[in-house]
């Protein structure tokens, strides 16, 4: 070979390692990173350094925030709705909460982001992540010793589900099972106490809903999803001993609630002279919602956690039989939503523009009503808000929260 021609195949060898080498690299970085896209939802990604998950900073703020004298709890979702408030609830009573999110535009994101501030102001830290990013899951179980993790991150809404079903799969089948995997690897193995919901009893008829109940014609794919992570609940329970307890919660409302929701929406547009759509049946059959207050449902998740047992097993494998539970947590009082209307009507002192329409086929059943003797039986449930009492609480929160600018910081 004359020096020109070792010269060009030298140059060439070097092209083609290295872009193989950085060809691998990248690879390597795309299989570890979590999705940027959750299904046509963004996910806005904020770049701090106590948020830049390889500082040390990052770690103590994890460990700090988990610190307890009793429980360490992950709480999944944590900048939602439900788990807001199930994170304030457990740090004020002295349990160690972690916090984990993925601010995703299901809804706005501004108010998810007044909720993560409430609960950092209160000692919470809430990680931005992903359920499904099994390496940032992998690295909090190795960080933090959690006795509990209450998963509560979903992609919810019923009607929704007809439009990005793509995001349902992400988050409630998805997400549930690296979640699982996640526990089912750690040691020691967290108790789990998730949300599942109402939804699941569908187009059943008999009321009102008992555990017992069959759950298998479920009316919207967000339904199904919730079925579908009982059934993968009941197998992370059978092969690895992980300790789970499902609760079905029956249209949870109240303050810092979610705009998605009739009761929140239906006030917004009241107050804007906006007419609404009210859904009835055939034969102008009102629909009914066993509309549940959040401070009864946050009783519920606390009730459950406090009876979950530990799982058995360790090193992924299972030792004995570990607990398996499903509780409804309702108001078990169905009211008709023409009478929600009438209640928002009366607190916000604004006569609402009713649009009476068929209910769409699109996912939504007729009534819902909660049997919650077990979840009596068990810790003692028992809700005592009625619908007036929590509409007018929302009401109260809702007025301050969007016509005043300097935020209060309280629950
Ligand atoms: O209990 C549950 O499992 C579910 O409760 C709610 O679902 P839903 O009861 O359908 O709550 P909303 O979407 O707030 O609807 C409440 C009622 O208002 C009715 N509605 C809704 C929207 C509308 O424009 N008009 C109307 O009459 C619905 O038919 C329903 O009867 C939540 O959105 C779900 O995430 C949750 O899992």
């Amino acid at each position: 070979m004359d020096k020109h021609r070792r010269w060009t195949y030298s140059i060439t060898k070097l092209v083609f390692w290295t872009t193989l080498f950085a060809g691998t690299l990248l690879f390597i970085c795309f299989q570890n990173s979590p999705p940027s896209n959750n299904a046509h939802l963004k996910v806005i990604k904020r770049g701090s350094s106590t948020n830049s998950r390889s500082s040390p900073e990052w770690e103590k703020r994890v460990k700090l925030s988990a610190r307890s004298g009793h429980f360490s709890i992950l709480v999944t979702g944590a900048a939602g709705f439900v788990g807001s408030h199930v994170s304030a609830a457990l740090k004020l009573r002295g349990d160690g909460v972690v916090g984990l999110d993925n601010f995703n535009s299901y809804y706005d994101i501004s108010l998810k982001r007044a909720r993560q501030k409430l609960l950092e102001n209160n000692g919470v830290f809430v990680i931005e992540g992903d359920i499904n990013d099994n390496h940032l899951l992998k690295k909090l179980f190795d960080i933090v010793k959690f006795t509990h993790v209450v998963h509560l991150a979903a992609q919810a809404g019923v009607r929704y589900a007809m439009k990005n079903p793509g995001s349902y799969v992400h988050s409630n089948i998805a997400g549930l099972v690296s979640l699982f995997e996640a526990c089912k690897s750690a040691n020691p193995q967290p108790a789990i106490v998730w949300a599942s919901s109402s939804s699941v009893y569908g187009l059943n008829t008999k009321v009102p809903f008992s555990e017992k109940d069959r759950t298998d014609q479920p009316a919207s794919l967000y339904a199904a999803t919730k079925k579908a992570g009982e059934e993968i609940a009941h197998t992370y329970n059978h092969i690895y001993g992980l300790s789970i307890t499902g609760l079905r919660f029956f249209t949870v409302y109240g303050p810092w609630g979610r705009p998605d929701m009739a009761y929140f929406f239906f006030t917004k547009d009241i107050l804007k002279g906006k007419p609404i759509s009210l859904f009835q049946g055939s034969n102008n059959r009102s629909v009914a919602r066993d509309f549940t207050y959040i401070d009864d449902i946050v009783k519920g998740c606390l009730g459950a956690l406090d009876t979950a047992e530990k799982s058995t097993g360790s090193g992924g494998k299972k030792k004995k039989n570990a607990q398996l539970r499903v509780f409804n947590l309702g108001n078990t009082s169905p009211v008709p939503v023409t009478k929600l209307v009438s209640i928002l009507e009366k607190l916000l002192k604004v006569k609402a523009k009713r649009n009476v329409l068929p209910l769409p086929r699109n996912g939504d059943v007729m009534f819902t009503h909660a049997n919650i003797s077990y979840a009596q039986k068990e810790f003692g449930y028992k809700a005592t808000t009625d619908l007036q009492m929590g509409l007018q609480k929302f009401v109260n929160w809702y007025l301050d929260y969007y016509s005043i600018s300097e935020k209060k910081n309280s629950w």
